[in-house]
């Protein structure tokens, strides 16, 4: 049996890294993948530019998806299937409102078949179900880091399996 490994900055409700550079990013989200499971929803909080698609393209390459990532801006979902789960990566940037939410059928895409990764989840408000981890990818004068929270007990449960992953 593997101990917790817990600091300052992480225990099992949160966890918080330093990104030096893409690669960096990429190599996060493949990491945070192993902890991933269907039925998770997560919401990715930042800037333009922050690092929310790159993160995305680390988690879909954890998972064993190695074709092209991109960013769902224009079609506002992108849709990948990888041997027999599905992800689905949002991106609400240019969400109008509930006529749309309706006609895209958006509602049955969270579903406990799937891992559904939503960008600007706020444009959306609150016609998302609840998010089991949030994600901050935030950019200072200093460089970027990301910090994870959890907000269900299925995300409490992932943080707790990325703390107990051996060399991670
Ligand atoms: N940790 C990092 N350090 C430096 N650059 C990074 C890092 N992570 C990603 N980038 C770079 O930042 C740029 C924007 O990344 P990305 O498209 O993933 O951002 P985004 O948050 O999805 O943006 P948008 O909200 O516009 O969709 C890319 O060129 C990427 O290479």
């Amino acid at each position: 049996m593997h101990s917790i490994h817990s600091t300052d900055a992480e225990s099992a409700q949160n966890l918080t890294r330093y990104l030096a550079d893409e690669e960096e990013t990429l190599k996060f989200g493949k990491k945070l993948a192993a902890c991933l499971h269907s039925g998770l929803i997560i919401h990715l909080f930042g800037n333009l530019g922050a690092g929310k698609t790159t993160l995305t393209r680390g988690i879909l390459h954890g998972l064993g998806y190695s074709h092209i990532v991109k960013s769902p801006t224009y079609n506002l979902v992108e849709i990948y299937k990888i041997s027999g789960l599905y992800l689905y990566h949002f991106d609400f940037y240019r969400f109008n409102d509930y006529s749309e939410w309706e006609e895209a059928g958006f509602r049955d895409y969270f579903n406990s078949d799937s891992i559904c990764l939503v960008e600007w989840p706020e444009k959306a408000g609150n016609l998302l179900p609840k998010a089991d981890l949030q994600c901050f990818l935030n950019m200072f004068d200093s460089g970027r880091n990301i910090e994870i929270r959890s907000s269900t007990e299925t995300g409490k449960q992932c943080l707790i399996h990325w703390n107990t992953e051996k060399n991670i």
